[in-house]
């Protein structure tokens, strides 16, 4: 089985590392960069993967997976750019970054897939869109979707519509996590122990995103459903209309676009 490198091993690539040892990959069939070593010994400590630095990484895996932020991506270009060529496989899973960027810092011809995840990646519901840089092939998308396939769903979309992937899947938990944490202060308005708020709303949580996936309905069909004429649901969807909620979720949507293009554009003059 290939070896997995994930360089930069934070938030979102400790997610990918320990999803991939859920779906079944052994240890000795990944490896991480970190800079800073006290995480790298959490890391190894936890999951018994190994940190290496950047050289040994290229040297022993097949597929190379950059996860650090994208303000910290122009040393590891610099660190990449005499140990790549065309016979590796470079995934790029920052925000905003174009394939482009990679392309023009790593030796001409090395194949480059961006990847727009997510956080349930941990719990095996990753929401991953690829998309093929200039000489990525449909083998190395296969390799890539197969990858991320043992951690979630995997689409592939044009490089264009990556900033609105990230705006919505890759962004997107934060909105749902946001939403929640709000409707429980709602329980706390309302006198129910926090406890007991919790259990009432991250339930209700899962069952609707498992009718969302599970059922061929459109969401407006099952809201519906919900909604009783004269009853309580509909008064609660006035006052949401009536603060704008849809519009701001729009608007917030949106501004994620937004900066998605910005962090790329950072790297233009490069
Ligand atoms: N957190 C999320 O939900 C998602 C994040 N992403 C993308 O993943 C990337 C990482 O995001 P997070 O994990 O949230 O950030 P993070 O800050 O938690 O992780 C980045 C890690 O990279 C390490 N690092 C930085 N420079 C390094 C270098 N030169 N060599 C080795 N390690 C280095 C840092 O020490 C840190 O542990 C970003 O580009 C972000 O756009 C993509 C999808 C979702
Ligand atoms: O907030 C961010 O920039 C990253 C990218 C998508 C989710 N988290």
């Amino acid at each position: 089985m290939a070896t997995i490198a994930v360089l930069g091993a934070g938030k979102i690539g400790e997610a990918l590392l320990s999803g991939l040892l859920h779906a079944g990959r052994k240890p000795e069939e990944l490896l991480f960069t970190e800079r800073h070593p006290e995480r790298s010994a959490e890391l190894t400590g936890r999951y018994g993967i190994a940190g290496v630095d950047v050289s040994e990484a290229a040297k022993r895996a097949d597929v190379l997976i950059v996860a650090v932020k994208p303000q910290d991506i122009e040393p590891v270009l610099d660190e990449l750019a005499p140990l790549v060529g065309p016979g590796s496989l470079v995934v790029s899973l920052c925000a905003g970054l174009p394939t482009a960027l990679y392309e023009r810092r790593l030796p001409e011809g090395t194949p480059v897939v961006r990847v727009m995840p997510n956080t349930p990646m941990l719990v095996n519901e990753a929401m991953s869109a690829v998309s093929p840089g200039r000489h990525a092939t449909p083998e190395h998308i296969r390799v890539v979707e197969e990858l991320l396939s043992s951690v979630g769903k995997v689409l592939e979309v044009p490089e264009s519509q990556q900033d609105a992937v990230t705006a919505l899947s890759g962004s997107g938990p934060a909105y749902f996590f946001f939403l929640v944490e709000a409707m429980i202060d709602a329980g706390i308005l309302l006198g129910l122990p926090r406890a007991v708020a919790e259990q009432l709303i991250v339930q209700s949580a899962v069952g609707a995103a498992k009718m969302l996936a599970e059922s061929a309905e459109h969401p407006v069909i099952l809201r519906e459903a919900v909604t009783s004429p004269a009853g309580t649901t509909i008064n609660a969807i006035r006052e949401l209309e009536k603060h704008g909620v849809r519009a701001a979720l729009l608007a917030a949507i949106e501004a994620a676009r937004d900066r998605s293009v910005e962090l790329g554009k950072a790297h233009e003059e490069d």
